[in-house]
């Protein structure tokens, strides 16, 4: 079962990996052109029903397919209007080739004529809100015609996520609903009222995995494959920063405020880690540390803001001011440089038992994460020697290693990113292997980076998807930065490509 949203970060991980869009499509026309073959016989009558985005792109691939059948391609609206560069390039394809297409863009023209098959390609999954015209007299006309139909991808007018029709208030399911077909409102008078309408398919054919919206239709429903590699769901790519994109309209503090808690026996960790998170998109970014390496932190940046604590450790006494600067933030990242002294142990141990937001968790506040009952949201960062010291197990095999760590986070309650050659991030239910990032990486202070990369990337959506797209921003970072610099690269350097393989958010 997939989501729409993870549809679409599996498509443009699959393009990552060589297996553009317009092949897919390819696949997928293919595919619809079977589902047509295991309705009707060669010969027989095909009117396709085609939309302007990629779903109608999908029935022009179809039509090639379908020479022995008598074919003929509607396009609902001017071939100007094609939103995507490869459904045009498949139109254009038609004409060359001399199959039969029309176009309408006024409902009242719309005749299907008497085809022994209908099939409707006018939305997928890029449906918003209920049908419009010209598509919603069309599917009252499909749905009054006596042929066979067969959806491209989801019915139009159906939710693929929820089952609903598109655009309906949540709960408005289609068992619930009287009419959605538009049989009783296609009077002659063209009235419908504001009734949502959808396409009543006897078959769906859908790609890659099944849609929970499907579920519930009667209808019969084959998911094809269409060519999208395990990996383009195993691994992280560009796809797992679709959704991460910030509103024009945005203000300050909008994308993601983080508070560092770090520093004591160290400065330079905490500094890495606040600079990766200005640098993956946070807002505001600022570092509650103890005074005596306050002046320092500062000093490494102007753009960070410097809370100091009294006295050269974090204890206990800090509690309060720092649950105060954490209550305004998005995200904490608890660790980095904090030393493993017996009161910052105590302290992390109580501001963690306390707290109910969301946290990266890195360094010397990790083992502290196995003895406390929390309702904080938290990411633990580990490499797998300290994934070890928190209890759980690791392996070499990176997909027997994802299996232990799942069922450990599962444990914990908590999602973990544990670095490697592989990256393993998995909230105890989703699993991702992230595979950017090479040896260079093993120079001090890249962890300090990917904390911050992740608490700057959890603030602005949640934990786990904040997690596999810090991973993979932070290793596709030092991955640039290795092209020039190989084995002589250092954090800062991956600090400052970070915004470069953050290009496709
Ligand atoms: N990996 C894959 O899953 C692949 C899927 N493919 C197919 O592509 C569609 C999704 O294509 P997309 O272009 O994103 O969207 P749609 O074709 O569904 O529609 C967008 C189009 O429709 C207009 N529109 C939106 N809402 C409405 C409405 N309520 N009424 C009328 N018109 C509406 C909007 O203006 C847009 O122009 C997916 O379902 C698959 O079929 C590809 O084959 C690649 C692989
Ligand atoms: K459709």
């Amino acid at each position: 079962m997939i989501t729409t949203d993870r549809m679409a970060a599996v498509d443009a991980n699959a393009a990552a990996l060589g297996i553009p869009r317009k092949q897919l499509m390819e696949s997928s026309g293919n595919a619809v052109a079977r589902a047509v073959r295991t309705v009707a016989e060669p010969g027989a009558t095909v009117a396709l029903c085609c939309g302007r985005g990629n779903n109608g792109g999908d029935a022009f691939v179809a039509a090639r397919f379908l020479s022995a059948y008598d074919v003929g391609v509607t396009l609902l609206g001017r071939p100007e209007s094609i939103r995507t560069d490869i459904a045009r390039e498949n139109w254009d394809a038609l004409a060359e080739a001399e199959l039969p297409t029309k176009t309408v863009t006024d409902s009242a023209d719309l005749s299907l004529g008497d085809p022994d098959v209908v099939v409707d390609a006018m939305l997928g999954s890029g449906a918003t809100g209920r049908l419009r015209e010209p598509e919603r007299s069309a599917a009252r006309a499909i749905n009054a015609n006596d042929a066979t139909v067969v959806s491209v991808d989801v019915p139009s007018g159906i939710d693929a996520d929820t089952g609903d029709p598109t655009g309906a208030p949540d709960g408005n399911s289609i068992g619930g609903a009287d009419d959605l077909t538009g049989a009783a409102t296609a009077d002659s008078t063209g009235a419908s009222g504001d009734a949502p309408i959808l396409v009543e398919a006897d078959g769906v054919v859908t790609f890659h995995d099944a849609k929970p919206g499907l579920d519930a239709l009667d209808a019969t429903v084959t998911v094809a494959d269409i060519g999208i590699p395990r990996a383009a769901e195993r691994f992280t790519g560009p796809g797992d920063l679709l959704g991460i994109s910030r509103d024009p309209n945005s203000h300050k503090g909008d994308n993601g405020e983080v508070l560092v808690v770090g520093g004591g026996p160290y400065t330079g960790a905490p500094s890495l880690t606040a600079r990766a998170a200005l640098r993956a998109g946070a807002d505001l970014v600022s570092v509650a540390c103890p005074e005596t390496v306050a002046r320092e932190i500062q000093g490494f940046s102007a753009d960070l803001i410097v809370r100091d604590l009294p006295g050269d450790r974090l204890g206990p006494n800090h509690l309060d001011r720092v649950r105060d600067l954490a209550a305004g933030t998005d995200a904490v990242v608890l660790g980095p440089g904090l030393g493993d002294s017996d009161g910052t142990a105590d302290f992390v141990r109580a501001f963690l038992a306390a707290y109910d937001g969301r946290a990266v968790v890195d360094a010397d506040a990790l083992r502290v994460v196995p003895e406390i009952d929390t309702d904080a949201d938290l990411i633990c960062t580990p490499h797998q020697g300290e994934l070890v010291a928190m209890g759980g197990e690791t392996a070499d095999d990176p997909d027997e290693r994802g299996e232990l760590v799942r069922s450990f986070a599962g444990e914990l309650g908590h999602t973990l990113l544990v670095k490697g050659a592989y990256d393993v991030v998995t909230d105890g239910d989703d699993l991702r292997l992230n595979r950017t990032g090479n040896p260079g990486m093993t120079v001090g202070g890249t962890g300090d980076v990917l904390a911050g990369a992740v608490g700057a990337l959890a603030a602005q959506t949640d934990a786990f998807r904040g997690a596999v797209a810090g991973a993979y921003v932070t290793g596709t970072a030092g991955d640039l930065v290795a092209d020039e610099r190989g084995y002589g690269l250092v954090a800062t350097d991956v600090i400052d490509r970070l915004p470069e393989a953050m290009r496709d958010a």
